[in-house]
Order: C-alpha cells, then structure tokens, then sequence
C-alpha cells in the first residue's frame, strides 16, 4: 500500500502548533508577529496566495499588513516601501509575491528586504547560511517537503535523493536541506543526460521542474518515496485541472509514499511562512 502524505492534513498540525507558540510569544512579549506582504500586479494565482497567507496569519494569532501595489509600479516606488518596512520594528516580516511584473529586477528586490525580516528565506545572506548549515529562516516550499518526508522516514540518513529542478526558491534550496539531513544528494535539470535513470536509483525524488507530469512510473525505484512540488493547471477533457510534476496515476503504484497536486507540498509552503514568521519575530525580540 503506498502512504499518501496529506499536506492539508500536516499543514494544519504546523498550523496549530505555531498558533500556540504564537501565543506564547504574544504572552512574553505584549505583542504579535507582524508580517508584511506585498503583492504587485494582478496575477489571479498570486492572489489567491496572498489572500491565503493573510488568512493563515489571522489564523494563527500573526498580525498581517497587505500592501497592493499597481503592475506599472516602478522599482523606486517598490524600494520605497520595502526600506519603510524594514525601518518598522512591528513588521518582523515582509515577504514579496512572485513572479513579479517583468520590468521589475526581482533580484534587487530581494535584496533590499532586512534579512531579518526575510521570512521567504531569498534574501543572500539567509541562502549562504544555508549553504553553510546555519539557517534560521529557511525558504518555505522546501522547509515543507522536509517535515512532510520526515513522516515516512524519521532518519534521512544515508539515503539517496535526486532533485529535480534547480530553482533558487526550490531546487538549489532543496538540495541544501537534503544533504543537511545527510543525504546523498543529486540535482539533475535540463541539462542533465540521464536523468530517467538517475532518478531511477533514488531513495527519494523531488520533482521541481515545472512541467506538467513529466516523471512517469520507469524514473522511480520501487519503494521510493516521491515529493512533487509542481502545480501546473492543464485541460483535460474540457476541463480545467491542477496537476503536478509527477504523473501520479502512473507513479503512485510503484512508489512506497508520495504527495498529491493539490493538497500536498502547496499547504506546507504557507503554513511554514507562519513558521518562518514566528521565528522572524523571536530573533528580533531577543537580539534587536
Ligand atoms: N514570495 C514567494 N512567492 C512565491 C512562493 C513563495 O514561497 N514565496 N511560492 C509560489 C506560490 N505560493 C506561495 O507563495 C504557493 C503556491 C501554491 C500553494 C497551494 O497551496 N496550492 C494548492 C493549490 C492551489 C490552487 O487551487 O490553485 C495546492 O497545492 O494544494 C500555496 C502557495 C510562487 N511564488
Ligand atoms: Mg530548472
């Protein structure tokens, strides 16, 4: 029988364990976690996200400050309220939607944000302490793979795992956590020769490419266990559908676990940005 790990299931568990701890800290402190979220254009995507995050930040006792702003918005205008929000000592957390609108340099705009308020874990100063094992705030997407693999397999050790995929907000990332948990980690791409049976010898596959149902059932091992973070939307029989990386009609049976599109990796993304947020706040509040 292979475990489907059920991410609205375990995103409410980290959910309700951050609303505690949330609450703990507003009893320490006298006051809430503040997150920041900015969203610039109109993307439909990117705003059932941001409505999402805000909502979960209610949910857990985080005070959440919604900033709209126009997709003609110049990068001056963007800057401007990013340095407003890193001068704000009761936002410990900004985060920016992505993609943003094309005539904006994303990579000055994560670089503008405080780095300890940099609750999406972009920001190059939290990627190099990743790198170095010494992250305190982690990108979200991959944070949630991690606790969701942590369910079938407590201990890592050892075990060989391929990425697939090699973002900065996925992959790289990913890969760094992965080899932290003392993996054996390959990161295979477009570029890769092989990569069916690369993957092939893999304990553990996480699929982050972005196309839809591209890992079939011959690139896994039997037994394997399968993390698929891609949501692509396709039609199929005149129907709208969200699918993942992972065709998982043909997987799933030869996998031991793995993750469905939707209701897997997605949840996990905004309930560890909750995480992430909390932990934003403490490190301001004890070394300010
Ligand atoms: N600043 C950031 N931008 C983006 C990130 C990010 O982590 N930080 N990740 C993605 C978008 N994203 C969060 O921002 C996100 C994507 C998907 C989901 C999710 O729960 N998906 C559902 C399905 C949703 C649907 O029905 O359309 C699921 O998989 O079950 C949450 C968050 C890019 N931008
Ligand atoms: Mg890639």
């Amino acid at each position: 029988m292979t475990v489907l790990i059920n991410g609205k299931l375990i995103s409410q568990q980290v959910i309700d364990e951050t609303a505690k701890e949330v609450s703990t800290f507003v009893e320490d402190f006298g006051l809430a976690p503040g997150l920041a979220v900015v969203l610039v254009g109109e993307d439909p995507a990117s705003q059932v996200y941001v409505r999402n995050k805000v909502k979960r930040a209610e949910e857990v006792g985080i005070r959440s400050l919604e900033y709209k702003l126009p997709a003609t918005s110049s990068q001056e205008a963007l800057d401007d309220l990013i340095q407003t929000l890193n001068a704000d000592s009761t936002v410990h957390g900004i985060l920016v939607q992505l993609p943003l609108p094309d005539h904006l340099n994303e990579e000055a705009v994560l670089l503008a944000i405080d780095p300890a308020k940099d609750v999406d874990g972009f920001h190059p100063l939290n990627v190099g302490a990743l790198a170095c094992g010494d992250a305190s705030l982690v990108p979200c997407t991959p944070m949630g793979c991690m606790i969701m693999l942590a369910h079938v397999h407590p201990d890592l050790s050892g075990k060989q795992a391929v990425v697939i995929g090699r973002s900065n907000i996925v992959g790289k990332p990913m890969a760094a956590l992965l080899l932290q948990a003392n993996c054996t980690v390959t990161v295979v791409h477009s570029r890769t020769k092989n990569i069916e049976s690369i993957c092939s010898q893999a304990d553990i596959v996480v699929a982050a490419i972005g196309r839809p149902e591209m890992v079939k059932a011959s690139w896994i091992k039997p037994g394997a266990t399968v993390i698929d973070v891609g949501i692509n939307a396709i039609e199929r029989d005149g129907k709208r559908k969200l699918v993942g990386d992972v065709d998982f009609a043909d997987v799933e049976p030869v996998a031991s676990a793995i993750t469905p599109v939707p209701g897997g990796v997605g949840p996990m993304t905004i309930a560890c940005l909750m995480k992430n947020t909390l932990q934003a706040a403490k490190n301001q509040v004890l070394k300010p």
